[in-house]
């Protein structure tokens, strides 16, 4: 267990944020280049990562008027946990290139903000560290290791923690090419540590000479062979839900509903195949195929009150944020992440006033235009 002050972030600058671009560009100035283009790059030409974004703004809003909205309610639940509103931080590795806090930091915002954090396998901070500022409201994130004893036993530690779910991420046999950490040599700085996937000397070893060290430590590790029989193996070895993260077909949605996995839609942010389909365009034809048997989320581009109402509308029970979490994260510790929840979820109530819907529930595909 580890004892770390967790300051109060003093950040003057933050209340004179108004959006999260304002949070990104606060973000952004903090990191170095070798932090900075390890969050923000996407695979290749970053199609995909554009496309994200450019997603939702194709998307038009049908609202309604006359309607009372002096009251409007955001919150809603997943996985029947209830949150303030249907955001939640998606998964992401090595917090501590951006704030000293890392995890605990973007734990603590999560939990303060009525909200959920997902921690990533490859996290600067022990899983039960984390789970302790979480404070219940946190999922873990797998990349299934070759060594499956290694996976379980980091499944067995998630689940004691008092993680709520495992979300298993199906989209990363091998790491996409992000050319800016290719060119420059990605590296965490030797102060950062990476508990949940092994030694610093075991990084240290798979330094190469071609492409970032972490990337070979990272495809070393990560089982290349893992399918949908493999999902069986997981289940002996938890009784929390799965939500398989990556899907983007109606086909595989379907699977995942046949094999009792929530869907969680997501091309990894443009991370890892570069042109492939939008999370927003994908949600469509996923939510048709499993027919409200599981729960669907998205992750992808989400930075505005009226993306996520979007997403809901589309049928995604919850958004959740990539790298708007991380600027936050990078802008004021625990404050910034705070700050990003609390400003989306004023444009989301905004919005849905806008629209003429008093709450959640009342969100349905009648309200977009695609
Ligand atoms: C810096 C960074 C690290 C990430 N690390 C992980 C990870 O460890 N596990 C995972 O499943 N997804 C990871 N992702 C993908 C995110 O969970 C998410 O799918 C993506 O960031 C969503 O897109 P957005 O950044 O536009 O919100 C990472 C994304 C970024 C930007
Ligand atoms: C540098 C390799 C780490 C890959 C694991 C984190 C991740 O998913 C990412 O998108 O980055």
């Amino acid at each position: 267990m580890t004892t770390i002050n967790l300051p109060d972030a003093d950040v003057p600058e933050l209340s004179g944020t108004v959006n999260l671009a304002d949070l990104e560009a606060l973000g952004r100035a903090r990191l170095d280049r070798n932090a900075l283009e390890y969050y923000a790059s996407g695979a290749n030409d970053e199609v995909t990562l554009r496309a994200n974004r450019e997603g939702f703004r194709a998307i038009r809003l049908r609202p309604r008027v006359l309607v009372d909205v002096s009251n409007v309610d955001v919150r809603t639940e997943v996985l029947g946990l209830p949150l303030a509103c249907p955001v939640g931080i998606a998964p992401s590795a090595f917090h501590g290139l951006a704030h000293e806090t890392a995890e605990r930091g973007t734990a603590r915002a999560a939990a303060s903000a009525g909200s959920l954090m997902t921690l990533s396998t490859f996290s600067n901070t022990p899983i039960e560290d984390v789970a302790r500022d979480a404070v219940g409201r946190l999922w873990f994130q797998l990349y299934p290791y070759t060594d499956r004893e290694a996976s379980a036993d980091l499944v067995r530690r998630a689940e004691a923690a008092g993680a709520r779910a495992l979300v298993v991420t199906v989209d990363a046999p091998f790491v996409g090419r992000r050319e800016p950490n290719e060119r420059h040599r990605f590296a965490l700085p030797p102060h950062l540590g990476v508990p949940n996937a092994g030694s610093r000397e075991h990084l240290a070893r798979m330094e190469s000479e071609s492409g970032s060290q972490l990337v070979n430590y990272f495809q070393g590790l990560v089982d290349k062979a893992f399918t949908w029989a493999d999902l069986a193996w997981l289940r002996s070895v938890t009784t929390l839900p799965i939500v398989l993260k990556g899907i983007l077909t109606a086909e595989d949605a379907l699977l995942a509903a046949e094999h009792g996995a929530h869907v969680w839609v997501s091309n990894h942010g443009g991370r890892q195949l570069d042109t492939a389909v939008s999370s927003i365009e994908a949600l469509p034809e996923v939510v048709e195929a499993v027919e409200g048997r599981v729960e669907v989320y998205l992750d992808g581009g989400v930075t505005r009150g009226t993306d996520v109402l979007k997403a809901v509308a589309l049928g995604a029970r919850a958004v959740f944020l990539g790298r708007a979490a991380l600027w936050g994260l990078a802008a004021g510790g625990e404050a910034g992440v705070r700050r990003t929840l609390d400003l989306l979820q004023d444009e989301l109530r905004l919005a849905l006033a806008l629209c003429g819907k008093q709450n959640i529930g009342q969100v349905g595909r009648d309200l977009v235009r695609l």
